[in-house]
């Protein structure tokens, strides 16, 4: 009912799936990754048939999950999608478990480029969607971390979401995070959930992976997860962990330590309508006020 006054207020918010369910469950699954791919890529395999078993419909992977993350490694790990043997060993494991795998992100390689890269497989083992890292992650913060992606890779420019189950589901890199202009186009195109593979650091890990997935839950009002590779001490890039999974509310639901592990949750999607309904701040926005004031800067 409130959403259907939403509809007749904001077409642009009705942008829903053909069909529309009360939700699904999902698995975030934490893996260890290191330097040797083909044990990096079984790992997954593995914990994609487990998922399943626990009754999981979506099973989503951390960022960089079958490479060391470092801009050193990118060349050596990358492959091409869909032909890649990482790509083809999450097609027939999606289509295997008969789930829908949102394999993390891979070091894509096309042509002379190089790109951090998410594919999305459903559960026939189809390529549902591609989504290359549209942020890349440069930062420097002195005698603490300093990485440059875009030394070695090129960003991606395509908003990415997909349709499973009749629940549309958006795609951010870890980094991606950081920008809310991104999440609210997905949330603008109809999604229910945002889902970021993502490896924040020791540094920037404990200020604001956390803060972040809240923050975009809360202002998008919609599920946010975000799936990081487990923490190895010894690594060159030592990963915060932390996979999380956060409520429209703005409420964490589940959130792991730095060891290996899975979150698996039921998806309400009664709860994204009972926000946006109760708080409704998506028909409050003054962008009359907004489009004015920034073409006047
Ligand atoms: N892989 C990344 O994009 C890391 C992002 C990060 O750590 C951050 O602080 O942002």
């Amino acid at each position: 009912m409130c959403d259907s006054a939403i509809d007749a207020v904001h077409p642009r918010f009705s942008k829903k799936p053909m069909f529309y369910q009360t939700g699904f469950k999902i698995a975030l699954i934490q893996l260890s990754v290191g330097p040797d791919k083909a044990k990096n890529v079984a790992a997954a395999v593995s914990e994609i048939h487990k998922a399943k078993a626990k009754g999981a419909h979506v099973v989503a992977l951390p960022e960089c999950f079958n490479s060391p993350y470092g801009t050193k490694y990118f060349n050596e790990y990358a492959e091409e999608v869909p032909s890649g043997a990482t790509s083809r060993a999450l097609s027939r494991a999606a289509a295997e478990a008969g789930v829908c795998v949102v394999g993390g992100t891979v070091p894509e390689r096309c042509g002379d480029r190089l790109y951090n890269t998410c594919t999305v497989w459903d559960d026939s083992g189809k390529l549902l969607a591609q989504y290359r890292k549209m942020h890349l992650f440069d930062i420097d913060i002195p005698n603490k971390i300093t990485f440059k992606e875009s030394e070695v890779l090129s960003a991606g420019d395509q908003v990415t979401t997909f349709d499973y189950r009749g629940v549309r589901i958006g795609i951010g890199i870890c980094y991606d995070i950081r920008f809310p202009e991104l999440a609210h186009l997905m949330a603008q195109q109809g999604c229910s959930m945002l889902l970021y593979p993502g490896a924040f650091n020791m540094t920037t890990g404990p200020k604001h992976w956390e803060l972040l997935g809240r923050a975009r839950a809360n202002d998008c009002q919609l599920w946010v997860g975000q799936i990081s590779p487990a923490r190895d001490a010894a690594a060159g890039y030592v990963a915060w962990g932390h996979s999380i999974l956060v409520d429209p509310w703005g409420q964490v639901k589940g959130q792991l330590d730095e060891r290996p592990g899975v979150i698996i949750e039921d998806i309400d999607l009664k709860v994204v309508e009972e926000v946006r309904c109760q708080i409704p701040i998506r028909i409050q926005r003054r962008t009359d006020v907004y489009d004015t004031v920034s073409v006047k800067q």
